[in-house]
C-alpha cells in the first residue's frame, strides 16, 4: 500500500542575520507517523514547526502540507492541524470553557458543539470540575491539560507537540502517550519535540535528529541503536551532537558555586 506523505520539506533553509539556523533540510513524513523531532537547545526544531504553521515568513526550500505546497495553500489547511506550543500565550483571564470555545471557534466549531466536547474531554482528563474557573488558578499541568484539549478539539489530521508532557504527573502522562499511540493507529500523524529522550524512544515509531540546523539521524529506534552502537537514547544523542564533557562542566560549575576558581 502506497504511504500517503503529510509533510514533506525539500532544502528547507532558514537563516536569522545571515546566519543558517535550517540549512537544507529533507524530510518526508508519511501518514500514521509518530516522529520524534529531537535535538540539542537552539538547533532549529521550534523554528521548524513554526515554519510549517506558518508563524514564520521568508525561507529557502519548499514546504509542502497534505501534498501541496505551502505557498499555494489557503488558510483552511490549519483546520486540519494542531498544534501544542512549547510556551503558550494561554489567556489567563479566560476560563477553561471560554479559552477552549475560542479556540474551537476558529476551527469553525459552533459554541454549543465547543461547550459540550471540551467538558466531556476535561472530564476524561480529571479535570472538568474547573470547567468555568479562570485558567489563572489552574496549576501547571491542569493548563498542559487543557492545551493539548485546545489542539485536539477540532480532530485535526496532523499534530504538532512542542513539549506536550510538560508538567504532567506520571499517570496523566500514561493517559496522553496511549491517546497519540491511539490517534497514529487512525492515521493521524505526530510531530513530536521533546527533551524526554526515554519518553521520544518509547513513543516514537522514527526519530529525526536536528545539530547545527542538519538532521544528523533519521530512522527507528532500532536502527540509530545499530549504527551508533549506543544503549539509549539518550547516549546517541550525547554521542551525535559530540557531547562528551557533563562531568567536567558539572564539576567546574560546583566549584564556582563554592566559590573557587576554574
Ligand atoms: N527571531 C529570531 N531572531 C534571531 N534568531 C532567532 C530567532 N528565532 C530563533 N532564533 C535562533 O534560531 C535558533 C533555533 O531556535 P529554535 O527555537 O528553533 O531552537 P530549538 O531547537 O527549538 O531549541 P529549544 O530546544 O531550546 O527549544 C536559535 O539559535 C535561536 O537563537
Amino acid at each position: 500500500m502506497e504511504r500517503k506523505e503529510v509533510i514533506k520539506l525539500a532544502g528547507l533553509t532558514k537563516s536569522y542575520g545571515g546566519e543558517n539556523v535550517l540549512d537544507e533540510i529533507n524530510l518526508t513524513v508519511y501518514e500514521g507517523q509518530i516522529v520524534g523531532y529531537i535535538g540539542p537547545n537552539g538547533a532549529g526544531k521550534s523554528t521548524t514547526v513554526k515554519l510549517m504553521l506558518g508563524l514564520i515568513e521568508e525561507y529557502y526550500g519548499e514546504i509542502h502540507l497534505f501534498g501541496e505546497n505551502l505557498q499555494k495553500l489557503d488558510h483552511s489547511y490549519k483546520r486540519r492541524i494542531g498544534y501544542v506550543p512549547e510556551n503558550a500565550e494561554i489567556y489567563d483571564s479566560l476560563t477553561a470553557a471560554e479559552y477552549l470555545i475560542f479556540i474551537a471557534g476558529l476551527y469553525g466549531i459552533e459554541e454549543e458543539e465547543a461547550l459540550e466536547k471540551a467538558g466531556n474531554l476535561m472530564e476524561q482528563f480529571n479535570i472538568e470540575h474547573v470547567l468555568h474557573a479562570r485558567l489563572s488558578s489552574f496549576s501547571k499541568g491542569m493548563k498542559q491539560k487543557v492545551l493539548i484539549i485546545s489542539s485536539l478539539i477540532h480532530n485535526p489530521d496532523v499534530l504538532f507537540l512542542d513539549e506536550p508532557l510538560s508538567g504532567l504527573d506520571a499517570n496523566s502522562m500514561m493517559v496522553v502517550k496511549e491517546i497519540l499511540a491511539l490517534l497514529a493507529e487512525q492515521g493521524k500523524t505526530i510531530f513530536y519535540s521533546s527533551h524526554i529522550m526515554d519518553i521520544v524512544e518509547k513513543i516514537s515509531h522514527r526519530i529525526v535528529l536536528l545539530s547545527g540546523g542538519s538532521i544528523v539521524a533519521d530512522g527507528t529506534f532500532e536502527e540509530l541503536k545499530e549504527k551508533n552502537k549506543q544503549g539509549t537514547l539518550e547516549d546517541i544523542f550525547n554521542d551525535l551532537t559530540g557531547f562528551h564533557q557533563h562531568k567536567d562542566i558539572a564539576s567546574a560549575f560546583v566549584k564556582i558555586v563554592q566559590g573557587e576558581t576554574v
